[in-house]
């Protein structure tokens, strides 16, 4: 391929940022280059400081207020010169496309380059979309979905289903005894990876810490609590023996390799990979996430029987505990869960990306 030049906007979130970087990789891996277009959240800056061989720009991050809100106006004005700010970029960087990984923050670059007349893609990962994602795929050639179960709501646009990309660094997992060793653990015992998304989930990490006593003896628990409740969680639980409390989790190819099962929030990302590498998984919407989306996520996974779904409104330390001892003590169930997961999976859902824009080029 020709230097073909892609600008992503992948800001705002985990759920975002993994993916395009993702792309990134393989754009680049391609002969491409790459423009990251990120937001000034710590997430976004500290993967600015980690992956230094790719180029980031940091746009504000954009969340749209209720409609009739008085934030409305300032919202709109931060729009337009965020729009402004990114057709100033997409020039600089000579860029020949756009691709938006989701949220409000992919609207402007994507408004930007229709305007330049360059062709704009956006990506949901979600199996309902967002109301951003469904405004910025006006602006956009070609939606690419993760699940077919987002297609019904892109209406005309062409919606091609490439699953949401995977971090190469989830294609080299280290071995258990490595992994259980970098976080303190015991490779020989059951451990179940507990994780909130990136923003961590305080009701949830309470109620693992309380249901803990009642898991099966023996098992070992990662509890990754985000890095706002790291604190609250370790005086909870922390210290008691085979519970270890992390804030953000920076090796999650670690965490992934010690884990027989994962207790999860059923945010995008993490679900691809869980399906990525066949874990078997509780999966607790977060009961405030736009239209209830992680439900209707979780649920692609549970119909599918890679996943028991609990609904945090429902649940209770016993009952958590009841799940995971299910999950925990049954090898068979856990293995037909895990290969149901595996079914779901589409490990070169980077490369699909990548042709899909491609092509998109050649035809200019
Ligand atoms: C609360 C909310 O609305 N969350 C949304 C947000 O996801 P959010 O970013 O909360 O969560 P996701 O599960 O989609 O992604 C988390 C990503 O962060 C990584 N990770 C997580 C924890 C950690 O300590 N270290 C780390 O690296 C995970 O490996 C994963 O790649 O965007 C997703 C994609 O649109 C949506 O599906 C989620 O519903």
């Amino acid at each position: 391929m020709e230097q073909a030049s892609l600008v992503i906007a992948c800001g705002g979130t985990g759920g975002h940022l993994f993916p395009g970087l993702a792309v990134a990789e393989e754009w680049t891996a391609r002969g491409g280059r790459v423009l990251l277009l990120v937001s000034e959240k710590k997430i976004d800056q500290e993967a600015r400081r980690k992956y230094t061989q790719y180029q980031f720009e940091t746009i504000p991050a954009i969340g749209k207020p209720a409609t009739f809100s008085p934030k409305m106006l300032p919202f709109l004005w931060k729009l337009w010169r965020t729009m402004g700010r990114c057709g100033g970029l997409l020039k600089e960087f000579k860029a020949d496309a756009v691709l938006g990984m989701g949220g409000f923050t992919s609207l402007p670059p994507a408004w930007a380059a229709k305007n330049a007349g360059l062709p704009a893609f956006v990506h949901d990962s979600n199996a309902l979309p967002g109301k951003a994602n469904r405004l910025t795929a006006k602006f956009c050639q070609k939606v690419f979905i993760g699940w077919d179960a987002a297609r019904k709501y892109f209406g005309s646009r062409e919606v091609v289903q490439t699953g949401t990309p995977v971090r190469a660094e989830m294609r080299h997992l280290p071995s258990r005894a490595e992994a259980a060793a970098k976080f303190g653990l015991d490779p020989n015992r059951p451990t179940l990876m507990v994780t909130g998304g990136s923003q961590g989930a305080r009701r949830l990490n309470s109620l693992v810490a309380q249901a803990f006593t009642s898991f099966p003896a023996g098992t070992q628990v990662l509890h990754i609590a985000g890095p706002l409740d790291q604190q609250r969680v370790e005086e909870e639980a922390g210290g008691r023996e085979g519970y270890h409390v992390i804030g953000f989790c920076d090796d999650m190819p670690s965490a992934y390799a010690v884990a027989d099962a994962v207790l999860s929030r059923s945010g995008a990302s993490s679900m691809t990979e869980l399906s990525f590498l066949g874990l078997p998984s509780i999966l607790v919407p977060f009961p405030y996430a736009a239209d209830d989306h992680q439900t209707k996520n979780a649920e692609v996974f549970s119909t599918a029987g890679a996943a028991f779904l609990e609904q945090e409104s429902a649940l209770d330390a016993g009952k958590l505990a009841e799940r995971v001892t299910t999950l925990m003590s049954d090898l068979q169930t856990r293995d037909r869960m895990a290969q149901a997961a595996r079914s779901l999976a589409v490990p070169d859902a980077a490369a699909r990306v990548c042709d899909a824009i491609q092509a998109t080029l050649s035809r200019k």
